[in-house]
């Protein structure tokens, strides 16, 4: 019987009074620098603006700041979350709290939930048009390859392995910080580099998870999405690829209920993100999305949300009725950097320590896509972590090193 919780005792969380770490350095700078962004990219009133500089000034040394019933489905849960960290200061409570909590209070303070003209306003909504804006070029490329891989697909009559393992690393390299490395990829598709994309990922279970996806009976996959903008986009092309070719029959998207981490993709999202696909004047990214509406549209492509996703909870910590639906997947992808952390209670677990002893509790095997962007790890080989360090000495948090790791 599959256990409930990690094999291993649980070690300590991370935390940001943890000196000279990007822990410390996210709570401190980072998430006030969020919150100033708010203000700036948004129209809220003076009151709101105010209380978002409050919450930015809190954070580096302050303390929590209080709840307000706020109509929101999911008031009575955090009263309960809030319950052990009453009166802490933000550095001295678990990092992934911290973050979650600061999330959600930004919603708090202006007034996502209640009804005012601020009702469901998206308060990161430009950063996340933004980030489909900024890369229109790499869309049109990526759409006009998938279209090209599913019609040779098409002709074959069988998928091919190597084109699903591309997609998984555009499913990863999606996450990364910046995009550096898709410059080979933009300028000339036939170099895309996929021997350097190799060279970064630190734990490369892709082969595995291929084998899975082609020569089992999948039938339904589930994605654990993480952010919309270009790393959505390169998501879908791998539900395109799997539902035109016929890999897979069903996919499940796992999405946000609401605004949170920046740029985490919500049901709307996906929506925005389909119709700014279909407004393209290129063939290949109109057919695009033509399919994706097509996927939604006849059941294939499932869209959902949970507030599990923007909790405080471990991964381990899952309401039992998610847990069973998850259960319906042959296999759960999960993507980025904060669902990573989920998965391992953002603890500072040993890097080598086996991954499977920790995700030893869901009942489905699962892969997880991600570009590391914090101090947590596990599944490493110690001459893997040796020679990174060595090459990198951000290589914990840069986005620039990645893992495919698949937990049967
Ligand atoms: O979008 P991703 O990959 O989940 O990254 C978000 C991560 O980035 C961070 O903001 C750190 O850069 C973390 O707080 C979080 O884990």
């Amino acid at each position: 019987m599959k256990l409930q919780i990690p094999k291993l005792p649980l070690p300590a969380s991370l935390i940001g009074s943890e000196v000279g770490t990007f822990t410390e350095f996210t709570v401190t700078q980072r998430m006030p620098d969020i919150a100033r962004r708010v203000i700036a990219e948004n129209n809220f009133s003076l009151n709101i603006n105010e209380s978002l500089e409050n919450l930015a000034n809190q954070l580096p040394s302050g303390y929590l700041l209080p709840f307000e019933d706020d109509s929101g489905v999911d008031v009575g849960d955090w009263k309960k979350y809030l319950e052990p960290y009453k009166e802490q200061r933000w550095i001295d409570i678990p990092w992934f709290f911290a973050e979650t909590y600061f999330y959600r209070l930004i919603l708090n303070i202006t007034n996502y939930f209640q009804s005012s003209e601020w009702q469901g306003v998206d308060p990161f909504h430009l950063q996340k048009s933004q980030g489909l804006k900024t890369s229109l070029d790499a869309i049109n490329t990526l759409c006009y390859q998938v279209t090209q891989w599913l019609q040779e697909s098409e002709k074959s009559g069988k998928t091919n392995q190597g084109v699903l393992t591309t997609l998984l690393y555009f499913a990863l390299w999606g996450n990364r910080v910046d995009l550096s490395l898709w410059s080979a990829f933009e300028s000339d598709r036939s170099n895309f580099d996929i021997e350097n994309q190799k060279a970064h990922i630190l734990v490369d279970d892709a082969g595995l998870v291929t084998e899975l996806l082609v020569t089992s009976a999948c039938q339904r996959v589930d994605f654990v999405v993480d952010n919309a903008g270009f790393e959505l986009i390169c998501d879908l092309c791998l539900v395109d690829f799997l539902l035109g070719s016929g890999v897979i029959d069903q996919i499940k998207l796992h999405l946000k209920p609401h605004p949170t981490f920046v740029s985490d993709a919500m049901i709307k999202d996906v929506y925005d993100t389909v119709e700014f696909l279909a407004a393209s004047s290129h063939q290949q990214v109109t057919n695009f999305a033509q399919r994706l509406q097509a996927y939604i549209a006849s059941g294939k492509l499932i869209l959902g949300d949970d507030y599990f996703w923007t909790s405080p909870l471990a991964f381990w910590e899952i309401p039992e009725s998610l847990k069973q639906e998850l259960a319906d997947a042959d296999l759960l992808l999960i993507k980025g950097d904060a669902n990573y952390r989920r998965l391992l209670g953002d603890r500072h677990w040993d890097f080598t320590t086996n991954i499977a002893d920790i995700v030893c509790y869901l009942p489905v095997p699962i892969v997880a896509l991600r570009t590391l962007k914090s101090e947590v790890a596990a599944g490493l080989q110690p001459e893997v972590i040796e020679k990174v360090s060595k090459s990198d000495s951000d290589w914990l948090t840069n986005g620039q090193w990645g893992v495919v790791q698949f937990i049967e």
